[in-house]
């Protein structure tokens, strides 16, 4: 099976020196859900960042079915994003818009810029906004602003979003480290049960082990830019999470 995305030899170093990403390769096949762990500042989210081009690495190549996104630019990179959905730390919601109407932002990507200018939504794509947000249980703060809503909330309006957008791929930027435990039970459910469901592949970052534990088909560990394991969660031994948190086992005991 060919690959959905392929990661080569990825490596970015900000403007200040800072190398995050030092030679990063990886394959993600369609359907794959994989947890990306490692302590604070070992690249995960400059990596789910550098994917969708939201940072510019420095070198090394993201190739999306066959097509790079390093290279992508105006319509043609549009187009590529159009099929990545992405689920922030801090939700990007818009508050002052309703809780449908941030969902049916996912459609953007796949609108001409007049339609999506003048809010011209099909009934097709609100039935689905509406179809979503039932899925996650929020069937009741439809109309709601979502300034109305808690941070769990929010965040399920941000995971409708992502999958509003019809993506092969979700890239989610530590979806849950905001949240309380119980909060952050109800959206990984819904990230991973929409997931299978559809076929999306999946990218998390994970500050909690035991969480990627638990959901990832495949967990991704990265330490200081590079990648130190990849491969099932039942082969992550004890002692590689040691290695992995080595000097920052604080964190390890605060996830
Ligand atoms: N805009 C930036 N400019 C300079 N350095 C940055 C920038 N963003 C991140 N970094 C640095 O790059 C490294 C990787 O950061 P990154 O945020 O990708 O790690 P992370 O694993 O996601 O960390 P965390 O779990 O704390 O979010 C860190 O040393 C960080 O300080």
């Amino acid at each position: 099976m060919k690959p959905l995305l392929q990661v080569q030899q990825l490596e970015m170093e900000y403007a200040d020196g800072t190398k995050a990403l030092r030679g990063i390769s990886f394959d993600v096949h369609k359907g794959e859900f994989i947890a990306v762990i490692g302590p604070s500042g070992a690249g995960k989210s400059t990596l789910l960042r550098s994917i969708n081009r939201l940072v510019t690495p420095t070198s090394g190549d993201i190739v999306y079915e066959g097509e790079s996104l390093m290279t992508a630019k105006g319509t043609g990179l549009r187009k590529l994003r159009s099929n990545i959905g992405m689920i922030f730390q801090h939700y990007n919601v818009v508050d002052r818009l309703s809780v449908l109407e941030n969902v049916l932002h996912g459609n953007l990507g796949r609108m001409s810029i007049m339609s999506g200018l003048f809010n011209r939504y099909s009934e097709a794509q609100k039935e689905m906004a509406i179809h979503l947000l039932k899925k996650v249980g929020l069937e009741n703060e439809i109309r709601k602003r979502v300034d109305e809503l808690s941070g769990g909330q929010r965040q399920r309006v941000g995971v409708c979003r992502a999958l509003a957008q019809n993506p092969a791929l979700i890239l989610a930027d530590e979806p849950i480290a905001s949240l309380d435990p119980k909060s952050s039970a109800i959206v990984m459910e819904s990230i991973y049960e929409n997931c299978l469901e559809q076929g999306i592949a999946c990218l998390v970052n994970l500050h909690q082990v035991d969480v990627a534990k638990k959901y990832a088909t495949r967990i991704i560990a990265i330490q200081k830019g590079q990648i130190l394991f990849d491969g099932k969660p039942e082969d992550l031994t004890d002692e590689l999470i040691v290695r992995l948190y080595e000097g920052k086992e604080d964190e390890l005991l605060a996830s």
